[in-house]
């Protein structure tokens, strides 16, 4: 697999790492901000210039930690005609039932289980938990450390944060914010942020 990758800060770093541990090319960098190569991946230019280094064969992979604009990205990427490879670290445990769509990202140790549906965009980050049945929609985050218990269901472009906990079935509506550490154990409206144990609105 051949890809480009979009973005050149934090989330970049394991991207680029997780790619080469399944064997991908990375061709070169896009970034609106100037600097040299990162990890030997030399950087090609602002991601204005997509249009000029897609080509036929060639994937992109838009490694970016902000939900909005990681799906902002993946939809240039798919105007342009670019495939928007899902990107699953070796080190990670997927379930053969679990559905991992397009362009969504699975960094290492992290756990999918059986009928979870990672949505496409979607970053399932370090040694995050998606037990079964569990689903995660469009450029959702679940940083690392997170567990969404069974049946869980995280809304498009909705942020768990790092170590916190949602219970069986919660259910977490689109743009909201989970803090770290929280423990989520009823629903979450759309575009709320909630924090604490147990997590209450903020
Ligand atoms: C590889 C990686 O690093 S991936 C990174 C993944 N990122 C994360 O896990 C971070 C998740 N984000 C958070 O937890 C953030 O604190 C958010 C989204 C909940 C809130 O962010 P902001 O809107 O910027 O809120 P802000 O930091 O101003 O805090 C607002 C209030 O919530 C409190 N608060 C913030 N985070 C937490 C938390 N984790 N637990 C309890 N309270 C918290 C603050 O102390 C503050 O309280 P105050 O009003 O009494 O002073």
């Amino acid at each position: 697999m051949r890809v480009l990758v979009l973005g050149a800060g934090g989330h970049a770093r394991p991207v680029i790492e997780a790619l080469r541990a399944t064997g991908a090319e990375i061709t070169g960098l896009l970034d609106d901000a100037e600097g040299g190569p990162l990890l030997g991946v030399p950087r090609l230019g602002p991601v204005a210039a997509l249009a000029a280094h897609a080509a036929p064969g060639l994937g992109a992979v838009v490694a970016i930690g902000d939900n909005a604009t990681r799906a902002r990205l993946g939809a240039m990427c798919r105007a342009q005609g670019l495939a928007l490879p899902a990107l699953v670290h070796p080190a990670a445990l997927v379930s053969p039932s679990a559905r991992i769509e397009e362009g969504a990202q699975v960094m290492a140790r992290a756990v999918i289980g059986p009928l979870a549906a990672i949505g496409p965009l979607a970053l399932v980050n370090t040694g995050a938990i998606v037990e079964h049945d569990a689903t995660v929609e469009d450029a959702a985050h679940i940083a690392p450390g997170a567990v969404l218990c069974g049946f869980v269901r995280i809304g498009a472009r909705a942020l768990v944060g790092a170590g916190a906990v949602l219970q069986p079935g919660v259910a977490v509506g689109a743009d909201a914010r989970i803090a770290g550490g929280a423990a989520v154990a009823a629903p979450v409206a759309a575009g709320a942020t909630v924090a604490g144990v147990p997590a209450r609105p903020i």
